[in-house]
């Protein structure tokens, strides 16, 4: 168990977590519909992502929520999500950043579901 402290640690976080991803049987199927065969773009976008976030190395400039605001995605989706991320973290990492990495991811996951459902409610376009 080691503190996450470096981007060969962000890599590691992050392709197993989306191993992990790519076998859900609950998540592998929305993901695969939107990325089909460009898992090694998304994989690099999120090492930045991390990395920006983990490491103060600002490496990310995007809009993380636009490519989630028509998913068809609920509670139980960020659930799992949740469960597996936090699983990849505490069977590889400890430490302040380890748990900074479980706190962010679910404070987005909260912030994330919570404009789905207001969009939802409202049958309206997010304004991305
Ligand atoms: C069930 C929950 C989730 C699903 C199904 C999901 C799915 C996706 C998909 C399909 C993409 C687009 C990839 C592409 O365009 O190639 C994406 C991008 C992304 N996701 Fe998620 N995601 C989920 C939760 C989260 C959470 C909780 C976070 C934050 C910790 C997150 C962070 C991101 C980021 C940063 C991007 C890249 C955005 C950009 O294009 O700059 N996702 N996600």
């Amino acid at each position: 168990m080691k503190e996450i402290l470096s981007i060969s640690d962000i890599k590691l976080l992050v392709d197993t977590f989306y191993d992990k991803v790519r076998n859900d049987e609950l998540l592998a199927d929305i993901f695969n519909g939107v990325i089909k065969n460009k898992w090694p773009q998304h994989l690099e976008k999120m090492y930045r992502f991390w990395q920006t976030i983990l490491l103060g190395e600002h490496t990310y400039y995007g809009s993380p929520f636009a490519p989630h605001a028509h998913l068809p995605i609920d509670a139980k989706h960020f659930e799992r999500w949740i469960e597996l991320f936090y699983g990849t973290i505490d069977e590889l990492f400890e430490g302040e950043k380890a748990d900074e990495a479980k706190w962010r991811a679910q404070k987005m996951a909260e912030m994330f579901l919570f404009k789905i459902e207001y969009y939802k409610e409202r049958d309206s376009k997010p304004l991305l």
